[in-house]
């Protein structure tokens, strides 16, 4: 990693040291709020691929045999030297991929709280003694590692997003492959020398850039990966488990979403109105379970709006390192180009704009990828904007007249991640949990997950799930003993 004033150029990590890429062709980053060039990576192809799985896979039979928990302490050890470097980590995440400072903080903070909610399993990763039918013969069910892992991250949350996976990759004693996006990948890049100061061996932590279609690809389809764990875009998981057809990888994929946010006439509407506006604008939107499609039943319209409308006209858009600013930019051009083009494709088919719409004016907003928190109203369910994901700070308001119908215009919708709904009635609540088709269910609050919750996409958001016991338990394989001493 060569360092200048403020500009990085890194190189691959591989087996516990910085080399360079077989290639010469490199990736700028650039800082979403200026414009400015931030730093460099180097796109490996699949040659680099392989040297970087060859070396987790050596590296794999050692770490293996570690007890776990001394797996887990060498993981505690690194999230020590995360915390030590909080700040630069912190500077960076807002400088790639323009969240604001708070929200960065935070990361940094969750990133360290994945792998320490990892660790704690050290010590249950349980297998089982089952009866047989035969006499004097016992079933043993042992848990193992898997062997190579390959972690595929996306832009909104790099840091945290590639240590949700590394913790319980390498605590249940697999080592890993990490291509952070091309996009946001530096501060997953600096976990590099933290995991050496942490004494995490050689090759079990590898951090390697390149595109999706090239460097992701080749990792992905390697005869020596048994899993891959993706957090992106539906259209790359699909990709993804096409290619691990070849090598038949265990595959978690975390995909896109367009969680409704529900409203009924009996619900606290103050906590709605927040709770509809933190989950919309969180992150400029981009959180893969923000609220996509807000649901007002007609009797409550006027009066939600009334309190939710100037909520959303005081947020405050602007630098990102500003602690009065409540929204940064999105995180390239392109992704504000489809935000117009989302607009104004809702505007052809009849919706009106009540607030936003557009980029910001303002010298402060000459440069960069800045878009205004978006309202849009008179939608009807069956507009572009109700079933594509935007993934940005655009919010539909869609009003309904019956549970029946708006379950109905719920489940109406190829994803199935997040869902959030505002209702005292425990009835309803009941009835929500057997119809509505989603993993993951916010009742009378806003989105955010918990470590020991199960992070599941339904249909086209996932497959596996990820976090809590069920996502831990995807690192492990499980093998089966048949001891008889009949003899
Ligand atoms: N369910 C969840 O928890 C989350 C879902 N998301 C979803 O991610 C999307 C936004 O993130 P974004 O980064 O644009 O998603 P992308 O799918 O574009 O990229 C995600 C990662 O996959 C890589 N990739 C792309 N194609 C392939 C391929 N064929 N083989 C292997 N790897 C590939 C990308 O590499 P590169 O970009 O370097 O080319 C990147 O590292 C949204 O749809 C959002 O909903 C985001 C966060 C969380
Ligand atoms: O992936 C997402 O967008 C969310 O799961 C997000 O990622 C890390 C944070 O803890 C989650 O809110």
């Amino acid at each position: 990693m060569e360092e200048t004033e403020a500009l990085t150029r890194y190189k691959l990590f591989i087996n516990g040291e910085w080399v360079d890429a077989s290639g010469s062709e490199t990736d700028e980053v650039l800082n979403p709020s200026t414009d400015e060039l931030i730093g460099t990576i180097q796109n490996g192809d699949t040659s680099d691929a392989n040297k970087a799985i060859q070396a987790a896979h050596v590296a794999q039979k050692s770490w293996a045999k570690f007890p776990p928990i001394e797996r887990a302490n060498r993981l505690r050890a690194f999230v020590a030297e995360i915390k030590k470097n909080k700040g630069r980590l912190t500077e960076l995440l807002v400088r790639e991929q323009g969240k604001l400072l708070r929200v960065a903080q935070m990361e940094v903070d969750v990133s360290c709280t994945f792998i320490e909610y990892a660790c704690e399993w050290a010590r249950s990763m349980d297998g089982d003694i089952v009866k047989s039918d035969n006499p004097n013969e016992h079933i043993w069910i042992h848990k193992n590692p898997r062997g190579v892992v390959v972690a595929i991250t996306a832009w909104n949350f790099p840091l945290a997003l590639a240590c949700r996976k590394i913790g319980p990759a390498l605590v249940a004693g697999n080592t890993i492959v990490v291509k952070p996006t091309s996009e946001t990948p530096l501060a997953t890049l600096e976990l590099a020398e933290l995991a050496i100061k942490a004494g995490i061996p050689n090759g079990v932590l590898n951090i390697v850039t390149g595109t999706g279609s090239v460097m992701g690809d080749a990792l992905v389809r390697h005869p020596l990966t048994r899993m891959v764990t993706m957090t992106g875009s539906t259209p790359a998981g699909q990709a993804i488990i096409r290619a691990t057809a070849d090598n038949m990888a265990h595959v978690q994929l975390e995909l896109g979403g367009k969680a409704p946010f529900i409203v009924f006439p009996d619900a606290d509407l103050d906590l709605a109105a927040d709770a509809a506006l933190s989950s919309r604008f969180d992150n400029c939107g981009q959180v893969c379970t923000c609220n996509e499609r807000l649901y007002l039943h007609e009797s409550i319209y006027e009066s939600f709006m009334e309190k939710f409308l100037p909520k959303v006209q005081a947020l405050k858009v602007g630098d990102p390192m500003d602690s009065a600013s409540d929204m940064g930019p999105k995180v390239n051009a392109k992704e504000v180009a489809n935000m117009e083009h989302l607009v104004k494709t809702s505007l052809e088919e009849g919706a009106k704009i009540a607030h936003g719409g557009k980029r910001p004016e303002g010298l402060e907003f000459e440069k960069g990828n800045w878009f205004e928190p978006t309202i849009l109203t008179d939608v009807t369910q069956d507009m572009t904007i109700v079933h594509e994901e935007s993934f940005g700070p655009i919010l539909p308001v869609i009003k309904f007249k019956s549970f029946e119908e708006v379950v109905t215009y719920a489940n109406d919708c190829e994803y199935g991640l997040a869902a959030m709904v505002c209702t005292k009635d425990m009835k309803t609540i009941l009835r929500l949990n057997n119809e509505l088709e989603f993993g993951e269910i916010y009742i009378n609050r806003g989105h955010g997950e918990q470590h020991q919750g199960f992070h599941n996409g339904y249909k086209m958001s996932g497959t596996g799930g990820e976090d809590g016991k069920y996502g831990f338990e995807q690192y492990l394989e499980k093998k089966t003993f048949y001891v008889n001493f009949d003899s």
